[in-house]
């Protein structure tokens, strides 16, 4: 039996550990279970319970006060990570063998990890052995997506790590409820956008040719392709948390193996209710 495994990277703050602990509570409700494991060995607060945590391997804090590595903090988190691919038995060990299983990773943020570092491509390559189908999970703050060029270099983040890590991606655009309405009505077309005429309305802006031509390439690039799309998180919206597991489960095939389960038998009334007494009580009364 396969499992599932979302890698729930991004940007820093772009909503990473709001998502996985967002998702956590929504499974609950519906009875799905979710486990989170916590693969930022720096972080500080998150309100999801941990089925592991890197910081037991390995903290960026010791890192960094080691005298012989003296490493700030993005060299101390590179270390780290790296640490972590060589140890890979220890995640192994954390996360037992129990079929079924359905995992999000909460990822460091450091930008470097999605795009030329190996280790998270060693990662989906070390889940791929162990039988987990792994989605790519790409959050980017809506609140930086509102104008055109932030949105080309948001897409260009996400297009970044969808071809370094090749696994299926869903890109989320996460703060979706601190938009003003306005803003909400605005970035309706950076969800599907239309990169040709987004370069358009920008093209005024430009004034090297040079940059122009390349601008217009890495918007035709991605528009013929239908490379990269974006769904809205809006952590208050129940239904569109929903639309994006739908998402992101489709593009595991979650749900397909999964053997039906009888449902729990409704409890029988309790023997004292008679409703035609009750009834009649009232109508007499
Ligand atoms: N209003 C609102 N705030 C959010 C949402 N998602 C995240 N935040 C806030 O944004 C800040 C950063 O969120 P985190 O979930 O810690 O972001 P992260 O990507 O895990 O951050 P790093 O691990 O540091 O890279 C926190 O103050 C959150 O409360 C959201 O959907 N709505
Ligand atoms: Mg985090």
């Amino acid at each position: 039996m396969p499992r599932y495994a979302q890698l729930v990277m991004g940007p820093a703050g772009s909503g990473k550990s709001t998502y996985c602990s967002t998702l956590v509570q929504h499974s609950e409700a519906l009875n799905r279970s979710v486990q989170v494991v916590n693969l930022d060995p720096a972080a500080e607060h998150f309100d999801y319970p941990v089925m592991a945590d890197i910081r037991e391997l390995i903290q960026v804090d010791d890192v960094m006060e080691d005298d012989s590595l003296r490493f700030g903090p993005n060299g101390g988190l590179v270390f780290c990570m790296e640490y972590f691919a060589n140890n890979f038995d220890w995640l192994e060990e954390s996360l037992g063998h129990v079929e079924d299983d359905y995992i999000l990773f909460d990822c460091p943020g450091q930008i470097e990890l999605y795009t030329h570092l190996p280790v998270m491509r060693q990662l989906v390559e070390q889940l791929q052995q162990w039988e987990f189908r792994v989605c790519g999970v790409f959050l980017v703050d809506s609140q930086f997506m509102v104008e055109s060029f932030k949105f080309i270099s948001g897409v260009m983040a996400a297009l970044s790590a969808m071809v370094s890590l090749e696994i299926p991606q869903v890109n989320i655009m996460t703060k979706m409820d601190l938009l003003s309405p306005k803003a909400k009505k605005e970035i309706e077309k950076y969800l599907d956008p239309d990169m040709y005429s987004m370069m358009e309305d920008n093209s005024d802006t430009i004034k090297s040719t040079k940059f122009k031509k390349l601008t217009k390439a890495i918007c035709g690039l991605i528009d013929d392709y239908s490379m990269v799309r974006f769904l809205p998180f809006d952590r208050t919206d129940e239904e569109g948390i929903n639309i994006v597991l739908q998402h992101i489960d489709f593009s595991i095939q979650y749900g397909e193996d999964l053997e039906f389960k009888e449902p729990k038998e409704v409890e029988e009334e309790p023997a004292n209710l008679n409703y035609d007494e009750i009834f009649q009580g009232k109508v007499d009364s």
